[in-house]
């Protein structure tokens, strides 16, 4: 092998190398890769020349790296955005966002996405998660009648979506969910794939309703806009709506009507995805430890005692908090983080280089489902987070601000980054979190449920769409009568 590019995963066929491998069980194939060829090593992804580093040195090397090397836009770009062959930038995000521009561009949408997830707006949403599930749980078929079997994954996907909308989004938005905009969602959804990475532009009929949903929802929001700039803002609303619309660039100028449609949806699918996939694993794993859900209800009756939860009072919620923290240790949808290499970089205290054109692959999950940093890793128990882990909080941490505001240069070597780390680093984890707290303290409030078969294991991973999620059914014995 050439002692200075690093190794490379043996594989049968040229084009496909390792695709199935890698696509089938990400973390089984790299956990195997690091037995035969360490933390580093290159794999073949449909004919592209992939190179993972795992670990917390891979994850600071990738996550932090400089913009001069690394970029992102040229691998997320065809799934979101941007189509290389034409100009005409593909829809799912759409023009002017996000990977359809220049990242400086991006880091100054992001500071004004962090400013639309200010506290203060974060406040006004609990109340409403909180009301989008009592609505759901009270009016849903799913959940006609005193107890019964649902689909965990349909119900959660609904119920963040109706969330988000409802707060985020605005209510606008919330009251055309009733109608074609939940079908503009649906269609736009169904062409966010993997299969994107290589062929955006393939002319099927499934990226064709793609395109025309993105045209009609972006019209939405669109018109949206524009009657809100009529009549403004009478009952003092706090979604991102009007924070983008209020916000500025950099230079001044203000932010183009396309270009904040085009910033919702992508906040709508990111969000959703993520939200629904994570909500649908807590549920999954609480129907496995019913001893659980009931602790959960003693500590909300100690906590709110009877009130409403609110954004202060989500965050006393200590075991709630830790049950979303430990499920997205093993369920984190993003498990692999991808950037291109757009110049040979060194690996430090190494003889190795990897080669401009590669792209660089951080798989942040490998040391959080690590027994070296997390005992009995696989196992997912919030209590181990009853003792924070011990990162040396006193030792003061240097800063860098992207353009967005100071993000911890330090955190990216934590083997827990399920929100990612450096320039690209999530801006939505605190609405997350809120959304998350809200739904999971509801829930538990108005429901108790379990698994059909008790003895059954929780259910496998299916990492074949954009964000890994459980497979599809995943169902579960609802029991109503609290
Ligand atoms: C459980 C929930 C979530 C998880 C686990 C999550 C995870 C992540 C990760 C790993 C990244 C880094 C991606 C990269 O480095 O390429 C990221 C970036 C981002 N996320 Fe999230 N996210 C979540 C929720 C949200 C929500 C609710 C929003 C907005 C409503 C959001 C908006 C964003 C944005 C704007 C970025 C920046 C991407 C970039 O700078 O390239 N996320 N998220
Ligand atoms: N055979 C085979 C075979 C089968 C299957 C596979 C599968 O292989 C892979 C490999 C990598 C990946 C990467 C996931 C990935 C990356 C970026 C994004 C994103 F950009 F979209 C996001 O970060 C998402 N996000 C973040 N926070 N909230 N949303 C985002 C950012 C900002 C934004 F505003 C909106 C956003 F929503 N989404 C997902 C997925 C699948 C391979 C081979």
């Amino acid at each position: 092998r050439d002692p200075y590019k690093p190794p490379v995963v043996w594989h049968w066929v040229p084009l496909i190398g390792s695709t199935v491998d890698y696509g089938q069980d990400p973390y089984s194939f790299f956990f195997r890769c690091r037995e035969k060829y360490g933390d580093f090593f290159t794999f073949g992804l449909l004919g592209m020349k992939v190179t993972v580093y795992l670990g917390a040195k891979g994850n600071n090397f990738i996550l932090n790296g400089k913009l001069k090397d690394l970029n992102a836009e040229e691998v997320y770009g065809p799934l979101t955005g941007k189509s290389p062959l034409s100009l005409k930038p593909l829809p799912v995000f759409g023009r002017g966002v996000v990977y359809d521009v220049d990242n400086a561009r991006f880091m100054d949408q992001k500071r004004l996405l962090k400013e639309g997830f200010s506290s203060q707006n974060l406040r006004a949403y609990v109340p409403q998660f909180v009301a989008e599930v009592e609505l759901f749980v009270n009016t849903n078929v799913a959940f006609r009648g005193e107890s019964g079997v649902c689909d965990i994954s349909s119900v959660l996907s609904e119920i963040s979506l109706y969330a988000a909308a409802g707060s985020l989004q605005g209510k606008e938005v919330r009251d055309s969910f009733d109608s074609s905009f939940a079908t503009y969602y649906r269609h736009l959804d169904d062409g966010f794939a993997p299969v994107n990475f290589m062929f955006p532009w393939l002319p099927t009929p499934v990226n064709r309703r793609r395109d025309r949903a993105q045209k009609m929802m972006a019209k939405l929001y669109t018109d949206i806009i524009k009657k809100r700039r009529v009549t403004g803002n009478q009952d003092g609303s706090n979604d991102m709506l009007w924070a983008l619309m209020e916000g500025r660039y950099k230079d001044g100028s203000q932010i183009s009507d396309e270009e904040m449609a085009n910033l919702m949806i992508a906040l709508l699918m990111g969000g959703q995805h993520n939200t629904a996939a994570s909500g649908t694993w807590i549920m999954l794993h609480l129907a496995h430890r019913p001893h659980l859900i009931e602790e959960l209800y003693q500590e909300q009756l100690v906590v709110l005692g009877g009130d409403s939860p609110t954004h202060e009072t989500l965050q006393q919620l200590t075991l709630h908090n830790n049950v979303i923290k430990e499920t997205l240790r093993l369920h984190s949808p993003i498990h692999s983080i991808m950037r291109k290499v757009k110049q040979s970089m060194h690996i430090p205290d190494t003889d190795v280089v990897i080669p401009a054109g590669h792209i660089l692959l951080a798989a942040p999950g490998v040391p959080a489902r690590s027994d070296e940093f997390f005992p009995h890793a696989l196992n997912w128990d919030p209590h181990r987070w009853d003792k924070p882990l011990k990162n040396d909080e006193d030792a003061e941490d240097d800063t860098i601000d992207y353009g967005y505001g100071a993000v911890s240069s330090k955190a990216a070597y934590s083997p827990y980054l399920p929100f990612g780390a450096g320039r690209h680093r999530c801006v939505g984890e605190t609405f997350a979190y809120a959304q998350l707290g809200a739904i999971l303290v509801t829930l538990v409030r108005l429901l108790q449920w379990e698994q059909v078969d008790p003895k059954a294991p929780v259910p496998a991973t299916d990492y074949s769409s954009m964000f890994s999620r459980p497979v599809h059914p995943a169902t579960a014995h609802v029991d109503g009568t609290k």
